[in-house]
């Protein structure tokens, strides 16, 4: 069995379809193919252990800094008594002994104001020599800032009552002695104006602080001849940084004659005079003169308040004689512009100035020193590089960065105003915090704690205070307090909060009192929506009782409205009123008719005329009749008082009219048609009684044409044709003219009656009737087609309702002209026999200019 190497996997495959080529061997599995005579068991081993035994290149670690973090840092708390010496008895140490004695009630209230003095709270306490609780005033709390905070990890805590040589014996002791032993270090106060930095570094002559300590100790050590330092020859420089005028930053050698600035070349400086001292004297001598340099300036906070970074250098050098080459050594000792509030200091102009480059200054260094710290507690988050930031920090690069022995000393005030102050300093400068969350009311949301409110019992927890057993006792007996709350509440959730650890309780109680404290918000966002539902209520009211008012104005408005509008429709009422008096007329013309006749009539008309017109409209249509003809007959009818006259104009209208009448009659009446073809040449001049006939068949024709029209329109929507048609204004004369066509029909059947009753035979009548037709129908066939070809266009052009109207009013026209001559016929008076009344002369012209016909 041939045993194959693995093949190694290609980056890319070919495919190929023709030619089928053959792959070449690869050198690497001809070379691994094993000659076919191999035995199959010799397979080489995996090189493990040439592969563990690879060097891999480590990366070169970074030089470590000659000394380690933790030892290049040491952080020291100060905390200045809170009443060191009253102004009144500074005041009165210096006070000339030869004033007189003072009031003796002025001394009693400068003893009373001492007093209270020293009973105020102090904001710090020392919990232990490495750690401080910081707590804040109870104006601060009730702004919802209570955070008690404990600081921890200091080097040592030096408390109110310590002394400057403990200060040195702790602090700058282990430092001095690396000096001389060749190791440079740095020592810098730090803290808050009027906190006690100057006390702390220079002192006093009767308390002196470290500078002097240390150079008694220097020169102390140098006189023991068994001592190596009694080789060193050890050089002061002292220089200080301030601004100026608040636009950059100088440095002024205070040892220096004459102009004693300095140039600065990024973190070197130039030109610092460096004094050789041999003796304490002569260090002490120095640091006089420094200190008288430095500026100073009074404010509220510090009557020799420091305005300048003032740095001192201790150079420890060798003598050169001796065998001994111990590098040069450098101590150099700082002493801050303390960091001050424009409002505590009442600094203004140049001051103000001063103190913001002083601020700016103290924030870096701040700034520095915390990044130092982080990086001190994880190396991993790297150190944050703030130094380029002042000269100050540059200067001191190297020990800010932790590459040399640092040790801070951060003073502080102890007063409940420096509370601010002093946390601020802490946060920024101790090594470690934690904030003690003792107050419940802080793990909400600050929105919800201005809200919520203060909760009195539960404040502080100083579980690391030397009073802790009492806190304890008195925290664990509100719990208890708490916890049987609870129980009444939810008795299960209790038996579950016994039992739980006191973490689990501790969660409780807090979510308990969240939940109250939550559930009182609410009440009382609740009551602020009831008022104001109350007050929203109450408008509408009001707004309803204006609506109602409101409306009331406006019906008397519509009420006045109404009466303007009856006031301007008065100027119409003269017409109104003629209609109704040439109605009246008529109506009294109808009257004075027979009553028998008129039964007669209509039972006639009913039987002949109505046979395919069951119900005739109201309002009759007589198509045929143009306006002019109206006219003109009517002035006829105006200027022919003789009924004679009026008989021969009757029967030419009817004549006329019969000609002009539309197609539907001639479709209507076929068979009439026909027989009066037949009759034409007989009797080509009808007498009166045919044209009397002629009209009567006119009427019949005309009702014929009615009842077709009622066919194709319906009652209804006639009705709604003419509400159309007819414009608004004239809807009332058009109803009036309903009221008058019907005693038009009363009128006009009874005449019928009468026509054929002087006759004295209704076969007779319709006879002449038949006769009568061939002289309507005179005219050719032809002829009339033409006629009618020639008068369809002209009617089309008029609109719908313009025709319907002129129907309407030419009927009443006709019907009225028929009516006058059936009187008269044959000079004979009858009842009947009465001239059209001048009312109803009126109501026709009326009805023409209205409608403008
Ligand atoms: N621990 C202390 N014991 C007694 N007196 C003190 C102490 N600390 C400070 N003082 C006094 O308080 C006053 C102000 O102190 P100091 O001038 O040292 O403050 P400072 O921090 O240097 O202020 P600035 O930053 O403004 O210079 C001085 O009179 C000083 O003697």
């Amino acid at each position: 069995m041939e045993e194959f190497s693995p093949m190694p996997c290609p980056s890319t495959v070919t495919v190929r379809r023709n030619p089928p080529r053959k792959a070449r061997a690869t050198p690497y599995t001809t070379a691994a193919k094993p000659p076919p005579s191999s035995n199959t068991h010799d397979v080489p081993s995996f090189p493990i252990d040439e592969i563990l035994s690879i060097q891999i290149p480590q990366p070169e670690p970074e030089p470590k800094p000659s000394v380690s973090v933790s030892e290049s840092l040491k952080i020291f708390l100060r905390i200045k008594p809170l009443r060191v010496f009253s102004k009144a008895t500074a005041a009165a140490k210096s006070r000339p002994r030869n004033v007189w004695p003072q009031n003796p009630s002025k001394k009693h209230n400068v003893a009373k104001e001492s007093r209270s003095k020293k009973s105020e709270e102090a904001c710090i306490t020392l919990n232990d020599s490495h750690s401080v609780t910081l707590t804040p005033p109870q104006a601060l709390q009730e702004l919802k800032r209570s955070k008690t905070e404990v600081f921890e990890g200091f080097s040592h805590v030096f408390p109110a009552d310590c002394s400057q040589s403990d200060v040195y014996g702790k602090m700058v002791q282990p430092l001095l002695e690396d000096f001389l032993n060749g190791k440079s270090g740095m020592l810098a106060a730090l803290g808050p104006s009027g906190s006690g930095k100057t006390h702390t570094v220079f002192g006093t002559p009767k308390d002196p602080g470290v500078v002097p300590l240390t150079l008694r100790q220097i020169f102390k050590k140098r006189d023991e001849t068994s001592s190596p330092v009694s080789l060193r020859l050890f050089h002061l420089s002292i220089f200080e940084i301030c601004s100026e005028r608040g636009k950059g930053e100088k440095a002024y050698d205070l040892l220096g004659d004459g102009s004693s600035e300095l140039s600065v070349q990024q973190s070197t400086i130039r030109g610092l005079k460096e004094v050789p001292i041999r003796n304490l004297e002569e260090a002490e001598s120095l640091i006089g003169q420094a200190m008288l340099k430095r500026a100073t300036a009074t404010t509220n906070s510090n009557s020799q308040s420091s305005r300048s970074q003032c740095i001192i250098n201790i150079r420890a050098a060798s003598d050169g004689v001796s065998n001994e080459t111990t590098a040069d050594a450098m101590l150099t000792i700082v002493d801050l512009a303390g960091a001050e509030r424009e409002k505590r200091t009442g600094n203004q102009g140049e001051r103000l100035v001063e103190s913001n480059f002083i601020n700016n200054t103290s924030m870096v260094f701040g700034q520095c020193l915390r990044s130092l710290l982080e990086y001190q507690k994880n190396r991993k988050k790297g150190l944050q590089k703030h130094h380029q930031n002042s000269l100050l920090t540059r200067y001191l690069r190297d020990y800010l960065e932790g590459k040399r022995r640092m040790a801070l000393i951060i003073t502080v005030k102890a007063g409940e105003e420096d509370y601010l102050d002093t946390s601020y300093l802490l946060k920024q400068a101790s090594p470690y915090m934690k904030i003690k969350f003792d107050n419940t009311e802080e793990v909400c949301n600050k929105r919800q704690l201005k809200t919520f409110p203060r909760v009195e019992k539960n404040k502080k927890m100083k579980l690391s205070a030397p009073k802790t057993s009492q806190i304890a006792e008195t925290v664990a007996g509100e719990k208890n307090q708490i916890t049987q709350e609870a129980v009444n509440l939810e008795g299960k959730k209790a038996d579950q909060t016994e039992k739980s650890s006191p973490k689990l309780e501790d969660n409780n109680d807090r979510e308990h009192i969240i939940m109250r404290n939550f559930a009182k918000v609410v009440w009382n966002v609740l009551k602020q929506y009831n008022e104001k539902l109350k007050v929203a209520e109450g408008d509408i009211c009001t707004l309803k009782e204006s609506l109602k008012n409101e409306q009331l104005k406006s019906r008397g408005l519509e009420a006045e409205l109404i009466n303007l509008k009856s006031n301007l429709a008065e100027p119409c009422l003269p017409e109104v009123e003629a209609l109704v008096h040439a109605k009246e007329q008529i109506e009294t013309n109808v009257d004075d008719d027979d009553p028998c006749d008129l039964i007669e009539s209509r039972s006639e008309v009913t039987a002949d005329g109505c046979n395919e017109s069951p119900v005739v409209p109201n309002k009759s249509v007589v198509p045929g009749l143009g306006n002019e003809e109206i006219s003109s007959e009517e002035q006829k009818c105006a200027k022919q008082d003789d009924p004679c006259n009026l008989i021969d104009s009757t029967s030419e209208v009817t004549a006329e009219g019969c000609n002009e009448s539309p197609v539907p009659n001639k479709n209507v009446v076929p068979d009439l048609a026909n027989e009066q073809e037949c009759d034409i040449q007989i009797n080509p001049t009808p007498s009166p009684e045919q044209a009397e006939v002629s009209l009567i068949n006119n009427r019949l024709s005309n009702i014929q044409t009615k009842s077709a029209v009622s066919r194709r329109f319906p009652d209804s929507e006639k009705q709604e044709r003419h509400r159309r048609l007819l414009p608004a204004s004239s809807r009332l004369l058009a109803e009036e003219m309903d009221d008058l066509e019907i005693k038009d029909k009363q009128i006009e059947k009874p005449q019928v009656k009468l026509t054929e009753t002087r006759d004295g035979k209704k076969t007779e009548s319709t006879k002449s009737r038949e006769i009568e037709i061939p002289a309507r129908e005179a005219e050719p066939a032809s002829t009339k087609k033409q006629r009618n070809e020639q008068k369809k266009p002209r009617r089309r052009l008029q609109p719908a309702s313009s025709v319907l109207l002129t129907r309407e009013i030419n009927t009443l026209e006709i019907e009225d002209d028929v009516a006058e001559p059936k009187g008269t016929r044959g000079g004979k008076k009858t009842t009947v026999t009465q001239p059209r009344s001048q009312g109803s002369v009126t109501l026709l012209r009326l009805l023409t200019s209205n409608l403008h016909l």
